[in-house]
Order: C-alpha cells, then structure tokens, then sequence
C-alpha cells in the first residue's frame, strides 16, 4: 500500500492557544504541519509569518513544517522561513518572476521544494523543472480561505499529475489542499495523492462534544485510506 500522510492546515487552529492545538494535532496522529502564509496581495486575507514559523520550533515542534506560501514575491521571504526552521517551502508559480531560481534558492537555504497549482493553473508550469521539485500541490480550492468545498475537477488533475510523477522518475510527492474531509478522501488518494492537507475537517471537527477530537477524526481518515485501491 502507498505510503499516506495527514497534514492539518494550521490555518483553522486557535491561534490564541497556537502551540497547544499544534501538539494536540501531532500527538493525535498527524505527520505535518501544514503552514498557510497569506500576504493580502497575491491572496485577498493575511495569516502569519516566519515569527510563528520560529516560535513554534522554539515551543519544541520536530515534526515536518510544511509552508505553502500564498505570497508574491516569493524570494524576499524564502530565507527567513528557512532560518525559522521550515522543512518544506511551497510556492505558486505565478507568484515567482523566475521558478527555476527559486526553486534553486530554495534549496540553496536547505529546504525541501514546492510548486502549487491553483485550480486554473495548467500542470505544464512544472515540465522543465521536476528535477528540482520534491513535492507538487495541487489546490482544491482557490486559495485565500479554509472552509471551503473540494473542487471536483481537481480528481482528473490529480490523475494527470500522478501520471507526469511516474513517468518521470523523480521522487517527488503529490500533495492535495482545499476541502479535504473524511467523505472524500478515498478517492483522492485512488486519484493519486499521498499527502493530505486538512484545515476545518481536522481542527474544525466536533469542538465541545469529543475531547479526543482530533485522533477520532484523524482515525477516520486514516480509515478511509486504508480502504482506497492504490
Ligand atoms: O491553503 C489553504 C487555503 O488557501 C488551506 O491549506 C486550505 O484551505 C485548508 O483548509 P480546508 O481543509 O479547510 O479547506
Ligand atoms: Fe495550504
């Protein structure tokens, strides 16, 4: 069977209590933590930046911290995540005057790469630099707001882009964002996903009722994948 992770958006966390719902998630079973960057410029809302990037390692997060900067421009920011302690950082093609030489600055700091599509953006962005991409992203969404609901057409993206991973040799892995819940995330892996980021289902489930929220759902999304034929 594939290999499966689960990466909570920290986007619908209670900032107030940020560190404490970041352990919650991890001890509950989850493998990432997935950091939404939004600047009010390339996306119409503004979230957080490498501060809190920092200030969670410094709180004693080891876990993947897995940025997906909704930002433009992207290279002005990359090094200060990377001093902050990210292990991935995600850009958006459109936001990059040049992918390659951020992608290569990237790397450069000692990150792993992202490239993220928007639901509109073609696949082909990424032909000429799969050498130096670890994982691709593929939005669910249009980016900007958690909360929102899964775009179907993204499934026969997915197919495409685990079709273009395959054929090309390079490990590198294939990340869905955007209204990822328990009711649809069988058939986005059997579409080619491995990596799973989840905002509302995962920190939005069920707030007063479960005290053990957090590993019921992530428990019933692992349950799901178990089942998917991949
Ligand atoms: O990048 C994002 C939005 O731009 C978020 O990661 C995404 O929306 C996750 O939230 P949800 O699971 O609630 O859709
Ligand atoms: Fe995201």
């Amino acid at each position: 069977m594939a290999e499966f992770k689960i990466a909570p958006s920290i986007l619908s966390a209670d900032f107030a209590r940020l560190g404490e719902e970041v352990d919650n998630v991890l001890a509950s079973g989850a493998d990432i933590v997935h950091f939404d960057v939004m600047d009010n410029h390339y996306v119409p809302n503004l979230t957080i930046g490498p501060l809190v990037c920092d200030a969670l390692r410094k709180h004693g997060v080891t876990h993947e911290i897995d940025v997906h900067l909704m930002v433009k421009p992207v290279d002005r920011i990359i090094p200060d995540f990377a001093q902050a302690g990210a292990t991935f950082i995600t850009f958006h093609p459109e936001a990059s005057e040049h992918i390659d030489r951020s992608l290569q600055l990237v790397k450069s700091e000692g990150c792993k790469t992202g490239l993220v599509f928007n639901p509109a953006t073609p696949l082909s962005l990424a032909e000429h630099v799969l050498d130096k991409v670890d994982r691709i992203l593929l939005m669910s969404v249009n980016p900007g707001f958690g909360g929102q609901k899964f775009i179907p057409h993204t499934l026969e993206k997915l197919r495409q882009a685990r079709k273009m991973i395959d054929e090309s040799g390079y490990d590198i892995d294939l990340e869905i964002d955007g209204g990822v819940n328990v009711n649809n995330i069988r058939e986005i892996a059997e579409a080619g996903a491995r990596t799973f980021v989840a905002g509302s289902a995962v920190f939005g489930a069920a707030k007063d009722s479960d005290p053990n929220r957090y590993e019921t759902v992530i428990a019933a999304l692992r349950e799901e994948l178990a089942k998917a034929n991949v």
